[in-house]
This record gives structure tokens, C-alpha cells and sequence, in this order.
């Protein structure tokens, strides 16, 4: 046999398997990026050897076989996967293409969609009813889902409005937004749940649950691309056309998606979208075009597996295989011990990576990684690089396991691991110097005191010297010590000490934020001074009475309340708010008032905010309004006054319509603010 025809072989049966892996079990063992380039030269081969090609051949068939658990379900006409194109190269020969087999001069119009990371599936709707869904399986067989789809709130059980076809089947991806999938894999970390790579998967294994149940908690969504088989001759002759018809009869579609000329307009496209690709609230691969005149579409008919007259324009992908060189152990300020990968350097979604989280001990335990593995490092929007999963098939005979250290790598302290607890911790407390920089930088952040010029490094300095052991120390610090150090003129000290006397005058919400209690965020500091008015009452409050502050569970308020009971914590805290002529650091802040209740325009009113908001963050918006003296509730029920929906809202849009709360938008919650004098 020769070498091109062993390749060749080789290759069809890893992506056999590999396909299997990911459409049956929805499990992939590699990285997206990995069996593209693997499929890439498969496909090259082929086409250099034509009489190599095989209509077996992975490189010929579309998805993977529906499984048996499932009712099959034929579709009336097949669903096909889409061509890719990598490069501006590979999108002006597409575009040749289509416009040579057209015969057209002049640019076509093309729509413009996200190319979503969840799965393909059919709905088929008679009579406006929602009859049946199925999965895509291998384009002509997939599986009946019909249950499991019924209960994603995005998709309508019945069409809105009038005119729709007698039979109508949509076709559209179902996908989990970023945000549900990162609450989900959180909340799974901790109980020792089933842990998804990435959303992709977490969608399909979410969707092909035999206990639809279980799909029915999991933060599923809809978006539709396009439609099957259609009876009756309802629908508009033009693909962007369509999309809009759909949404007029209440089905979800992508508020992204555009109509371009073009080429260029292709481009622009894709330009934008990839700018603002970690901002949209789901994951995509890439984007997608098609030729708008459904008449054209069909002149251009379809190959194998895609059709002619659409094609995917990739991302850069947001996994890749790399290997893990060593583990480090960090200590953060609550004593957090997490285990970081340090890694052979390899280009992720258009970044260097080197260094990508763990976790704790369990993710260790659940990966089964060992230094010297191939891993798959993934890295998605504004959260850390983390390494996701091990090609097991790729592990070296030298490959070594993984120790957790029982004792901190910086102070020496035993680690603890609590009962239950996931993370394990320093028991060093302020006596570990790890812990004790980090506790210091938060103190002087920017949101906490915000001591300009007091970076890392000369925290470290300041630490390692000894010259600061808490951050009453900082007060203390004299022009001479501080010109002592590495890097620091008589200028910056000067500044330094300037900057220092600043921050004495302050507010509470900063203070109670820069003291770093475990789980106390700004908002929840915001909210214990409005609620406590001074000092004296949240240090002395009881588990009970911080109960009563919006916003603080059982959790926080044990974290509060034990953080006050320490003694050593009591002398550092009275040791910065007592006056200097006693020797105290004299911070200080004015008081503040009890708020009237004329004051609060909005008590009474129960606000749930959703949606990506664009302008200001969930917290700005939740403290702005509960200031104004509404409180923010996270679900919607029949005593919700307003939901606000941001970008991509999903199932609490859907039940506040279904209940009919009154809806506002990002713009109609700001225009309300200022309205009451809020400012950002
Ligand atoms: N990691 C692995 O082991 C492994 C195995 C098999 C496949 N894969 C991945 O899957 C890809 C192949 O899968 P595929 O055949 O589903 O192709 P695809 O994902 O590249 O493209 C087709 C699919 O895109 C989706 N899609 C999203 N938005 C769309 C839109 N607006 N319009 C139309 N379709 C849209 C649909 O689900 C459609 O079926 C590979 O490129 C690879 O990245 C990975
Ligand atoms: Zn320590």
C-alpha cells in the first residue's frame, strides 16, 4: 500500500472516531481546531487522488448516526453541514465561485449570520403547533427530540399572528448561553457534577438527556437559521426576508444577523463581529454567509455535505492542544490555594497562552492530568484560560502525576481542605506573606482605598521587608523608608505618602470593601453601609440582623460576622479609624444619612434584570436601583413590577411576557435612573 493511501486510511479512521466521540457521545477527546486540521488534509489528499476517494470516507458524510435511544426521524429534506473558508483568500475564491456558476458580474447579496456553537435542529410546526423536533444525525436520519425541545422557553409552542404555512419546519441551533454555561459547570464543580468542556458540548449532551427533566433545568436557547420542507407558498423569496417572517410569528432570531453586498460587505461583517465576539452573550465559531435570493440558492444546488450557496468563515478557535509543562501552586488573599498550569506556549483565539488555571485538587482528580500530557487549553471571552481536557492517547511514558502540597509553597502553613469544600487553603492567615500581598493590593485597589501608586511590586517590597505586616502599616510608612526601596526616588515617595494621606478621607461602602471579607463585593458593601449607617453597627450585627441586607445569604453574612469576631481583624480595623493624635492611621468618611423614604422613588417595586446590559454592569445596575430603594430580585413571578432586559435576554424575557410584567430596555432602565438623579 503506499504512504498517501496508509494516511489516507489513518485518517478516515481517527475521524470516524473522533466523530463518533463528539456526535454520539458528545464527548470530543480533541480540540475543534485539531480535527479541522486533521480533516483538512484528509480533504487535500482526496482531491490530489481521486481514485482514493471513497463515499464512506468522513470527508463525504455529515454529523453522525442518530442513536437508538431516540425515535428516528427522516427529514423531508436533508440537513447539511456548511463549507468553511479560513482566510480573506479562501472568501474572495468563494465568492468567484458562486458568481462564475451564476454567471454574474456584479456583487450578490449575501446574509450575514453568527455561526452559533451549539447543534442543528429541525421544528416542525402544522397548523402553528409545534409537532415535532429532531436532531440533525447524519443529514437524513435524525433523532426525535420533540420532548426535550419543549422545554426550551426561547422556543414557541405555538406561532404568534397569522399567515404561516399549514406546515413549516424550521431550522435553527440550540445552543447555552455563556453565562448559563459557566453558572452551570461552577455549580457542578462544587457538587461534583458532570462537567462540560465547553458550551457546545454542554448543549448537545443537555439536549440528548433520555429524561427531559433534566434537559428542562438546563439554560438552554434558540435561535433559528432557516427553514425545511414548507407547505403552502407563504414565505418571501429572499433568505433575510424570511428570518424576519419568522420572528413576526414569535420565533427567536439572532438580532446579529444583516444583509450585505458583497464581498466586502462579507468582510465588514465578519470584521465586526469578531471585534465584539467575547461581548456577545453566546459562543461562536465564526460567521456565516449566504446567498439571499432563494432563486439563486437553488440554481447553486449543493455537493455532498453542504450546500453551494453558504459557507462558514471560521474564527480563530478558542481550543487548541498544547502541553503541560509543570504546575504551580498560588496563594491568593483568602488563602485560595490554586494550581495554575504552566504550559508550552501556543496561540489560543488570537492570544499567547502559557499559564491557564486548574482549579483545585478535584478538577485534577476529574481531568486526570499529569505534567508531560497533552492537554486542551481553552480560552473563551474575558475568563481565564483553563485547561479543559487530556488526550490520553498522547500521554508520554515519563509523564508524571500531579502533587497537591499539604503545606503552603510560601509560608510553609498546613493547607486545610474543608469538608465539602472544593478549594483548598493556606492556614497562614495574614502570617503568610502570599496572603498578606494580596490582602494589601486589594486594600489599596482602585474600586477599595485607591492608594495611587501602590502597584504589586512595591507591595512585595513592602511585604518581604517586613515594613508592612497589615494595612494599618501602610499609614505608618515614613518618606525615609519608602525612598529606601528598589525603584523609588525622594519624588514618588513623596507621592506615595501624598497619595497615602488622600485615601484617609473615604467612604464607608470603600472601607467595609477594602477590609476584603470573604464574598464581600462592592455591592454588598454598598449595601451594608446603607443598611448599618456606621462602622460601630456592622461590626457588631448579629448573623440574624445581616440577614435582613439585600442581597446577603446565609454564606455572607457568616463570613461578615466571624470576620468581626476576630481579634486580630478588630485591632487592624481600629487601628486605621482611630485618630492619628492617638496614634491611629485616621481614616475617615462622612456619615452617612438615612435615606427618607421619599428618597426611594421606587420601594415597594420588585425589579429582575437580564440580558447582557451594555452601559453598566449587573452590579452598578442592581446597586443604583436598590439605592433608589427597589429591590432586585432574580426570578420573574407574578409580583415582579419590571424586568429589564438586556442584549440576548432569555427565558425571564419569556415568562415576564408570559406573565405580563412590563418589559423595559438598557436605555429605558438609564433613562429612569437619571430620571431620579442617579448618575453613573
Ligand atoms: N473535536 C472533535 O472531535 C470534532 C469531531 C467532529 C466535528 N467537530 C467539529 O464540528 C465541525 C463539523 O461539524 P458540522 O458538520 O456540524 O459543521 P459546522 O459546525 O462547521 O457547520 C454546520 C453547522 O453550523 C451550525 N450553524 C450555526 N449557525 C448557523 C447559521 N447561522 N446557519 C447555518 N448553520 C449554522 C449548524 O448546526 C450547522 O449544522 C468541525 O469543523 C469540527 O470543528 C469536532
Ligand atoms: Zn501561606
Amino acid at each position: 500500500m503506499s504512504d498517501v493511501k496508509a494516511r489516507i486510511l489513518a485518517l478516515r479512521e481517527q475521524l470516524d472516531s473522533y466523530n463518533y466521540q463528539y456526535y454520539v457521545e458528545d464527548a470530543p477527546s480533541v480540540p475543534d481546531a485539531e480535527y479541522d486540521r486533521l480533516m483538512r488534509e484528509l480533504v487535500a489528499l482526496e482531491q490530489a487522488h481521486p481514485e482514493l476517494l471513497d463515499p464512506d470516507s468522513p470527508s463525504q458524510k455529515v454529523g453522525g448516526a442518530p442513536v437508538s435511544a431516540f425515535p428516528e426521524v427522516q427529514h423531508a429534506l436533508p440537513m447539511l453541514s456548511l463549507d468553511n473558508v479560513f482566510s480573506d483568500e479562501e472568501l474572495a475564491a468563494f465568492e468567484k465561485r458562486v458568481m462564475d456558476r451564476l454567471d454574474r458580474a456584479e456583487p450578490l447579496d449575501f446574509c450575514c449570520e453568527p455561526k452559533l456553537d451549539g447543534l442543528a435542529v429541525s421544528l416542525v410546526y402544522e397548523q402553528g403547533r409545534l409537532v415535532q423536533a429532531a436532531t440533525r444525525g447524519d443529514g437524513s436520519t435524525g433523532e426525535g427530540i420533540t420532548e426535550n425541545v419543549r422545554t426550551i422557553r426561547a422556543v414557541p409552542l405555538k406561532l404568534k399572528g397569522e399567515g404561516w404555512p399549514a406546515r413549516l419546519e424550521v431550522r435553527g441551533e440550540v445552543y447555552m448561553p455563556r453565562a448559563g454555561f459557566e453558572k452551570m459547570n461552577e455549580d457542578a464543580r462544587a457538587e461534583g457534577g458532570k462537567v462540560f468542556a465547553n458550551p457546545r458540548n454542554a448543549a448537545a449532551g443537555s439536549l440528548r438527556q433520555l429524561d427531559s427533566r433534566v434537559t428542562a433545568r438546563r439554560p438552554l436557547a434558540f435561535y433559528c437559521y432557516g427553514v425545511g420542507l414548507v407547505e403552502g407558498d407563504a414565505l418571501a423569496e429572499r433568505h433575510f426576508d424570511i428570518l424576519q417572517q419568522l420572528k413576526g410569528w414569535g420565533l427567536p432570531v439572532c438580532p446579529e444577523i444583516k444583509r450585505v453586498q458583497g464581498r466586502a460587505g462579507c468582510q465588514a461583517y465578519h470584521d465586526d463581529i469578531l471585534a465584539r465576539r467575547d461581548r456577545l452573550p453566546y459562543e461562536i465559531d465564526g460567521v456565516v454567509y449566504k446567498v439571499d435570493e432563494l432563486a439563486l440558492q437553488q440554481q447553486l444546488g449543493f455537493v455532498a455535505r453542504a450546500p453551494r450557496w453558504a459557507t462558514a468563515h471560521k474564527f480563530p478557535a478558542q481550543e487548541e492542544l498544547t502541553r503541560l509543562l509543570k504546575v504551580e501552586f498560588q496563594v491568593g488573599r483568602t488563602g485560595a490555594i490554586t494550581p495554575v498550569a504552566k504550559l508550552e506556549p501556543v496561540p489560543v483565539a488570537g492570544v499567547t497562552v502559557s499559564n491557564a488555571t486548574l482549579h483545585n485538587a478535584d478538577e485534577i482528580a476529574r481531568l486526570g492530568v499529569m505534567v508531560g500530557d497533552t492537554v486542551i487549553v481553552r480560552r473563551a471571552g474575558d475568563v481565564i484560560p483553563q485547561v479543559v481536557g487530556v488526550v490520553l492517547e498522547r500521554r508520554p511514558a515519563d509523564a508524571q502525576p500531579i502533587v497537591f502540597p499539604d503545606h503552603c509553597p510560601v509560608c510553609d502553613a498546613e493547607i486545610e481542605r474543608i469538608e465539602g469544600e472544593a478549594v483548598a487553603r493556606c492556614t497562614g492567615g495574614l502570617f503568610c506573606a502570599a496572603q498578606r500581598k494580596e490582602a494589601i493590593r486589594h486594600f489599596a485597589s482602585r474600586k477599595a482605598l485607591d492608594i495611587e501608586g501602590l502597584g504589586t511590586k512595591l507591595v512585595e517590597q513592602l511585604v518581604d521587608q517586613e515594613q508592612v505586616k497589615t494595612p494599618a502599616d501602610l499609614f505608618h510608612l515614613s518618606q525615609e523608608t519608602l525612598a529606601g526601596l528598589e525603584r523609588m526616588g525622594e519624588k514618588s515617595a513623596a507621592k506615595l505618602l501624598a497619595a497615602l494621606d488622600k485615601a484617609r478621607t473615604t467612604t464607608l461602602p470603600r472601607f467595609l470593601y477594602a477590609l476584603g471579607i470573604r464574598e464581600v463585593g462592592e455591592a454588598t458593601a454598598l449595601n451594608l453601609a446603607r443598611h448599618f449607617l456606621t462602622l460601630e453597627a456592622v461590626m457588631q450585627a448579629e448573623v440574624e440582623t445581616l440577614l435582613a441586607v439585600p442581597d446577603v445569604g446565609e454564606v455572607v453574612a457568616k463570613h461578615i460576622y466571624y470576620f468581626f469576631r476576630q481579634p486580630h481583624n478588630q485591632e487592624v480595623v481600629r487601628a486605621l479609624v482611630s485618630p492619628r493624635e492617638q496614634g491611629g492611621c485616621g481614616l475617615h468618611w462622612p456619615a452617612i444619612e438615612a435615606v427618607p423614604v421619599a428618597a426611594q422613588p421606587l420601594a415597594g417595586q420588585t425589579f429582575v434584570l437580564t440580558g447582557t446590559l451594555n452601559r453598566l454592569s449587573r452590579n452598578d445596575a442592581k446597586a443604583a436601583l436598590q439605592a433608589l430603594g427597589a429591590k432586585v430580585a432574580g426570578s420573574v413571578s407574578a409580583k415582579t413590577s419590571q424586568v429589564v432586559a438586556g442584549e440576548a435576554a432569555g427565558s425571564k424575557l419569556v415568562k415576564a411576557q408570559e406573565l405580563g410584567v412590563p418589559v423595559m430596555d438598557e436605555d429605558g432602565l438609564l433613562a429612569l435612573l437619571a430620571g431620579h438623579g442617579w448618575q453613573p
